[in-house]
């Protein structure tokens, strides 16, 4: 469990907190949306998660214990238990798609041979072993994200924090990244936290959402929740929202109502 207490953050020079009096508990094997527009504070919300960044003040507690009382030993083991993913990939384009993932292993310290193991592991359940050998230009937009989970995953981490992953892709390709992340969910049960301004990712994979407007916690719930609270911002929102989605409506909505606001 992830729990926030009271967190806020101000960065030197802001007007306003990047973070204010935050709030959030994020449940162990959750998939977990944060929601808000630009600005709003996401990054630096999941940035809290693994002390890259530290709250001014405030809480941010993993399984109960304050991460900013962990010792740096405390610190690196820790971060190797949550995994990261980047909206831009972030890979080596010196390293085939093999040596991009190995390195987060050996960074982690294992042996070479059970590197080769769970490399072959990881390109399987990201579904790029015919790309082993590959360079990572040669690779289109989702491709390039299925290295980054694999590597995020290669330490099997307890938690995916997902920063904006699929935000440079097209939507087929989005569409494709988060139901492997869905996937990846099922096989493993890691927690996945994934920050977005994207309403298709809260519909098609988050168990729970959280809105944050101008680093202040708006409304969070699950999605059963936040759909069953009529005058509710984020049921409004994710109603709102053009393309129309028959299964999400289907899903959260009666009859009547799916009739109501189609
Ligand atoms: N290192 C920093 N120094 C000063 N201000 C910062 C820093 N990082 C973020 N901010 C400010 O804090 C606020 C929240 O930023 P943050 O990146 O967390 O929001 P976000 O919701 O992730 O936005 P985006 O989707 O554009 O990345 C913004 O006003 C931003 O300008």
């Amino acid at each position: 469990m992830i729990s926030f207490q009271q967190v806020t953050k101000h960065y030197p020079g802001a007007d306003q907190p990047a973070l204010n009096n935050v709030s959030l508990e994020i449940g162990k094997g959750t998939i977990f949306g944060i929601l808000g527009r630009s600005g709003a504070g996401k990054s630096t919300l999941l940035r809290c998660i693994n002390r890259l960044e530290s709250p001014g003040s405030g809480r941010v507690l993993i399984d109960g214990q304050d991460i900013a009382a962990f010792s740096p030993a405390a610190l690196r083991q820790y971060r190797q238990q949550t995994g990261m993913v980047f909206q831009h990939f972030n890979l080596l384009h010196s390293r085939t798609v093999s040596q991009n993932i190995e390195l987060a292993l050996k960074i982690a310290g294992m042996d070479k041979v059970r590197r080769k193991q769970r490399v072959t592991e990881l390109l399987q359940l990201v579904g790029l072993e015919d790309f082993a050998g590959s360079w990572p230009a040669r690779l289109s937009g989702g491709q390039k994200q299925r290295v980054g989970i694999a590597r995020a995953l290669a330490a099997n981490p307890g938690y995916l924090l997902c920063d904006e992953a699929t935000s440079a892709l097209d939507q087929e390709t989005t569409c494709s990244v988060l139901d492997l992340l869905a996937e990846i969910h099922r096989k493993l049960n890691i927690t996945i936290v994934l920050i977005t301004h994207e309403l298709m990712v809260v519909k098609r994979i988050c168990h729970e959402v959280a809105l944050l407007e101008q680093g202040v916690l708006q409304e969070s719930g699950s999605l059963p929740q936040i759909m069953a609270r009529p005058d509710g911002k984020l049921r409004h929102l994710l109603l709102q929202d053009g393309e129309t989605d028959r299964a999400f409506r289907a899903r959260y909505l009666s009859e009547g109502e799916t009739r109501c606001v189609a």
